[in-house]
């Protein structure tokens, strides 16, 4: 995922006017701009459609790419070196952490933190697709990151 210019973290990606491109092209463009590296991005790869909650005339697209660690490695070199976005509309990849540490560390703590829109749903979604973790493991990490948050809500400050 990537720290955005808001503060939130997101997926890489952007908005699309259909009529003047596809969703794979427009997908396709943003990565080069947000990731440095072109990324071939084709219908195989859509994975769900969901009108967004904020504003019912955006649709948000996700999509899945798999790759191997050398490819993603060579894409967060990119991100820093050449990414035209890099410092701009994206401060920076950041791994997931796909594990559990004591004390709600790892995943849950990860999504505690406040996402865009509905990349944290989608976030979940694709763990689940790919079978990254289990049903039982992402239900626990979310239950724990809720009461994390709950947790910090009540922190004096
Ligand atoms: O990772 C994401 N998942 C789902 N929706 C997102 C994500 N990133 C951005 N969005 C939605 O798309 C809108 C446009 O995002 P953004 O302003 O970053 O696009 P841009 O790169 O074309 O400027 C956001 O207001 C938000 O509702």
């Amino acid at each position: 995922m990537q720290m955005r210019f808001d503060g939130l973290l997101g997926f890489p990606g952007g908005l699309v006017n259909p009529s003047e491109e596809t969703l794979e092209a427009g997908l396709s463009r943003e990565l080069h701009e947000e990731v440095g590296v072109a990324v071939p991005v084709g219908v195989d790869d859509h994975m769900s459609s969901c009108v967004s909650s904020s504003c019912p005339r955006l649709i948000t697209h996700f999509y899945i790419k798999k790759m191997t660690e050398a490819e993603l490695k060579e894409i967060e070199r990119a991100a820093v070196a050449s990414a035209t976005d890099h410092g701009l509309e994206v401060l920076g990849m950041v791994r997931v952490p796909l594990y559990f540490l004591k004390k709600g560390g790892g995943l849950p703590y990860f999504l505690s933190h406040s996402f865009i829109s509905n990349s944290r749903a989608q976030l979940l979604s694709a763990l689940r697709h790919c079978r990254l973790l289990s049903q039982g493991e992402l239900k626990e990490a979310v239950r724990q990151a809720e009461q994390m948050r709950r947790t910090h809500s009540d922190d004096p400050r």
